[in-house]
């Protein structure tokens, strides 16, 4: 398949998820220019991580004025895979393809460390290689990962199983101690209503080979995508 990795001024986890793609998967991959007017011929997007626009007025906030982002909403609104790391979930709630928003971690700090999430819901493209109820360990990386929505986008996120990722101990329980940024109801990753559109804090692109440490919990991300697009062309 082909992965097209979004590049914005101040991205820093574009080569991340293109070296993951081509080199970890041996997918075809190819950066997009935040200028660029398409997306062009590509299976999935990547909104990576990182600090676009130096995260000015808000995280997200400039970044999705770029004009490719038009493109973006077009080929989500279509169905197209939509994978948002980090910054990039920032950016997908700015343009309105995910609800809610991310704001300062409620202790004020940049964490930078492994976090330990439960899986919520396993059936996405996403995450279908997963057990629901599995606890997975992906790194984490930022200053404004704290999710907030309000009572009735948090209902209907909860009635349409949305939630996809929530912080939690190795044990699977979901507590105050595990949530590193005070995320309402520990979120961590979230998909649109049709579910072809997933943000998430933490970084699956950061933990795909074990030989670097960390572990390779996310590859089961960039498989369960590889898999899922293989199945709908076959
Ligand atoms: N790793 C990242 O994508 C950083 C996200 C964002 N700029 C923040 O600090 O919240």
């Amino acid at each position: 398949m082909t992965f097209g990795v979004i590049v914005f001024p101040g991205s820093n986890c574009d080569h991340d998820a293109y070296h993951a793609a081509k080199h970890v998967f041996g997918q075809e991959a190819r950066f997009i220019w935040h200028q660029d007017e398409t997306v062009g011929d590509v299976d999935a997007v990547i909104v990576p991580g990182g600090f676009s626009y130096g995260d000015y007025l808000r995280s997200g906030a400039v970044a999705r004025f770029s004009p490719v982002m038009q493109d973006v909403v077009r080929f989500a609104n279509e169905g197209g895979l939509v994978l948002g790391i980090c910054n990039g979930f920032q950016i997908l709630c700015e343009a309105g393809l995910l609800p809610g928003t991310l704001m300062r971690n409620d202790n004020l700090r940049f964490r930078c460390n492994h976090a330990t999430l439960r899986v919520e819901n396993n059936q996405t493209p996403f995450t279908h290689l997963m057990d629901k109820g599995q606890v997975v360990s992906f790194p984490i990386a930022h200053g404004e990962g704290r999710y907030f929505a309000d009572g009735d986008v948090l209902d209907e996120l909860r009635d349409n199983d949305q939630i996809v990722f929530r912080y939690a101990t190795e044990t699977g329980d979901i507590t105050k101690d595990a949530n590193p940024n005070g995320s309402i109801d520990n979120i961590a990753g979230i998909v649109n209503r049709d579910g072809n559109v997933l943000g998430l804090m933490p970084h699956p692109e950061r933990c795909v080979e074990s030989l670097l440490g960390g572990g390779d919990d996310g590859a089961l991300v960039f498989r369960s995508l590889i898999e899922h697009t293989a199945t709908v062309a076959a």
